[in-house]
């Protein structure tokens, strides 16, 4: 059985008039990694610092490791803030390890672990460098690695990736995996849905304080109906009397003359009836491909429209 390690319930905060998080619920559960994502002011900060305890919540119940408050279990969470800041007058190695001896990690150790850390993530000759004199990528990583270095079971980035290069992109990346393997649960907020796509095992959308999905990508995309992607010379109008065909959208002219197009089917129609139609009717295809939406096209549906269309969308793909 899957132990929860995190759960939010009816989480609401109020700022004034403004509900920045409005009946939240949802839980993550050990090992996973868990994407959290919306739109700028959807309220994944608050959520976040309502789960470590900075804020309270209006209303509603939050359970971190077993606890009613982040504040008992602190040592064994991990938290990278939005808003990143460094000691500017202390040396990198120092500020790691201060953190983790600060989470009870003992001082030798602390200092032994924050010398591996950077070495493993590139910075070992920046060791002694004080951290104003850190570029604000390797600042962000100093910080980053902070947080993980008391090694704690649930870790919660804000917005890690933003402001790293490709490189540091793909590095972070890894180590989000590796945290994985060792049994760790990660969740982390984030607005490139690449990264999202590629690390998470699930995700939770929330869109003006509400949770648009939770779930899967694969349970995201069968909210989705389902395209082919097809190229031909031909024209394709018959195709649209095939059964399942809802839609046909001209993408455009390839650079050798042929066009590409955009069959959109019904939920649950078959994708070999459009190819036999299409066979049927003469229509020679050069490539014919099912294509599942993206997380990105799911994110801008989900998070852009009004939330009876999506309920609608959800319940639809769930009978
Ligand atoms: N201390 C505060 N006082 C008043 N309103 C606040 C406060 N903190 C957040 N808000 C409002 O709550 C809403 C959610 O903000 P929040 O920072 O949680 O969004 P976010 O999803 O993290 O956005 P972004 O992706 O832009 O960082 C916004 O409308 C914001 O203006």
């Amino acid at each position: 059985m899957t132990e929860t390690v995190l759960s939010l319930e009816n989480v609401v905060k109020r700022y004034g008039g403004l509900a920045a998080v409005d009946g939240l619920s949802f839980a993550v559960a050990r090992g996973e990694i868990f994407g959290f994502l919306g739109p700028n002011g959807a309220g994944k900060t608050t959520t976040l610092r309502m789960i470590l305890g900075i804020i309270p919540p209006t209303a509603g119940r939050i359970t971190v490791l077993d606890s009613i408050s982040a504040i008992p279990v602190r040592h064994r969470l991990g938290y990278l803030p939005e808003e990143r800041g460094l000691y500017r007058k202390m040396r990198a190695a120092e500020t790691i390890a201060y953190f983790a001896h600060l989470r009870g990690v003992p001082a030798r150790a602390a200092k032994k672990k924050a010398h591996e850390l950077l070495e493993r993530f590139g910075l070992a000759d920046f060791a002694r460098a004080k951290n104003e004199a850190l570029s604000k990528g390797m600042a962000q990583k100093v910080q980053l690695l902070a947080t993980i270095a008391h090694e704690p079971e649930l870790l919660i980035l804000d917005e890690p990736f933003s402001g790293l290069d490709p490189i540091n992109q793909t590095t972070l990346e890894a180590l989000i995996r590796d945290l994985k393997a060792e049994g760790r649960t990660i969740i982390f907020s984030t607005h490139v849905m690449q990264h999202a796509e590629r690390l998470c095992d699930r995700f939770l959308i929330i869109a003006s304080g509400r949770k648009r999905f939770e779930g899967d990508l694969a349970a995201a995309r069968a909210a989705f109906p389902p395209r082919l992607l097809l190229r031909t010379r031909d024209p394709v109008d018959p195709l649209a009397a095939a059964p399942g065909v809802r839609e046909i959208v001209a993408l455009g002219e390839t650079t050798d003359g042929e066009r590409e197009y955009e069959i959109v089917l019904e939920r649950g129609a078959d994708p070999q009836l459009v190819l036999k139609a299409a066979f049927e009717a003469g229509i020679r295809l050069s490539s014919f491909e099912r294509a599942g939406a993206s997380l990105h096209d799911i994110f801008v549906a989900l998070a852009g429209e009004k939330e009876d269309e999506q309920a609608c969308a959800m319940k639809e793909a769930a009978e």
